[in-house]
């Protein structure tokens, strides 16, 4: 059996800081191998753009999952390389082996066709022709790649619990949502949440939008950002969409900026209006998180996907902070609410938030982000047609 899990976790000094994912994917994983099929599982860690780190080994992600299957997981030394080829043979019922970062191999990630197939085909031959595939990543069904989309082409594929889990609860959010309805962006891969804008602004009654996005806005206001996180070549639509649904975008008002990205560095406050021209905005202000707090608090149905601020530095978690604990009691007053996204989801249990804090604490940022903009997602679609 083979298993698509996505374990792109937090770490720090190979540490892992936040094991949610691992943990939602516990559930399929278990339930496969109690079952007696030899489960081999792809996984990645790191960034789509940019060469993959070597040092991005999953070795912590399987010590991780032996510790909380109760079994222990083999980790392969390569991709599909004579090593996991070797261990592959040599499964017997009930064993569950990880593959090395299947980011290492560069067919994963290949624009062309024929060698993301090449790869899907050699992951096929570890686990044989008369294998099947459970994709349960759900942080990467957004991604037409060799192991979220080619191997299902290949296979007979079913969506895994968490797959499953995940869609049933986008579906809620997406027909019959109860208003006033607030979506909240923030995070970095700002030209991954554009498009979302568009696509939610006419649905929605209020559009928060935070974090290193906010800064295409800010500047397109007119208003300078220093050397805060920027699309220069975004700024264009950021302005079209501010023309088109500046009622209900909500931008901050006050920024926290920094002389440098560092935890001790020195801040002050500047006001949106103003901008700044030295540092970079890292997190949002103090009144911004006010305004924001009392917007989120009066929603009926709330999603959340990306921090406020480089929550990982201390001093600028204060507005993911604000915004957790803002939804957090809407969610008390009977709000339905999700968060979104890896990141997201490290900040609200780094702040010590328990999970049910939230309705659903969803494990794919751009994933969701995609369904709800209505797009098609690849390792969805050929699940349908596959299965
Ligand atoms: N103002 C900012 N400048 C730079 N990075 C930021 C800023 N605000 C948030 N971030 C970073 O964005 C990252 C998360 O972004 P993203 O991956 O888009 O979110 P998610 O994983 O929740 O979908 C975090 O590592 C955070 O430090
Ligand atoms: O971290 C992830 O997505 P997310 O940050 O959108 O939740 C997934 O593992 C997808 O990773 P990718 O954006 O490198 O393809």
């Amino acid at each position: 059996m083979l298993v698509r899990s996505d374990f792109n976790v937090p770490l720090e000094n190979g540490k892992i800081t936040d094991p949610g994912r691992i943990l939602a994917s516990v559930p399929t994983l278990a339930q496969l191998a109690d079952a007696g099929a030899k489960v081999i599982i792809t996984a990645h860690l790191g960034r789509p753009k940019g060469e993959p780190d070597p040092a991005l080994s999953l070795a912590p992600v399987a010590a991780r999952l032996s510790a909380e299957l109760g079994r222990n997981v083999q980790l392969a030394g390569d991709v599909v390389g004579s090593d996991a080829l070797a261990r592959a043979e040599g499964l017997t019922d009930g064993d569950v082996l990880l593959l090395e970062n299947i980011r290492f191999d560069p067919r994963e990630t290949a624009k062309d066709d024929a060698e993301r197939a090449g790869l899907a085909k050699a992951l096929v031959e570890l686990v044989g022709d008369d294998g099947a595939f459970v994709s349960d990543g759900f942080g990467v069904v957004h991604r037409k790649q060799a192991s979220v989309y080619d191997v299902a082409s290949l296979l007979p594929s079913y969506a895994g619990d968490l797959v499953a889990a995940e869609v049933e609860v986008l579906k809620r959010i997406t027909t019959d949502v109860e208003h006033p309805y607030a979506v909240v962006l923030g995070g970095s891969k700002v030209s991954d949440k554009l498009a979302v804008i568009e696509a939610l602004a006419p649905k929605v009654d209020t559009l928060v939008i935070g974090g290193g996005m906010a800064f295409t806005f800010i500047k397109a206001q007119g208003s300078p950002v220093g050397d805060s996180l920027l699309q220069e070549d975004m700024v264009d639509t950021c302005k079209e969409l501010l023309d088109r649904f500046g009622d209900v975008i909500h931008l901050p008002h006050d920024i926290v900026v920094a002389d440098e990205f560092a935890a001790d560095a020195e801040t002050s406050i500047a006001f949106t209006r103003d901008g700044f021209t030295e540092g970079m905005g890292l997190d949002i202000g103090p009144g911004s998180v006010e305004r924001f707090s009392a917007v989120l608090r009066s929603a009926k149905t709330v999603f959340w996907n990306g921090p406020m601020g480089v929550f990982e530095f201390e001093r600028f978690s204060t507005g993911t902070r604000g915004v957790a604990e803002a939804i957090a009691a809407a969610t008390q007053d009977g709000a339905f609410s999700v968060v979104g996204g890896g990141d997201s989801a490290a900040a609200v249990r780094s702040f010590g938030l328990p999970d049910d804090a939230f309705s659903h604490i969803s494990t794919g940022g751009g994933a969701s982000l995609e369904y709800l903009e209505g797009k098609e997602l690849p390792g969805l679609t050929v699940l349908e047609q596959g299965a």
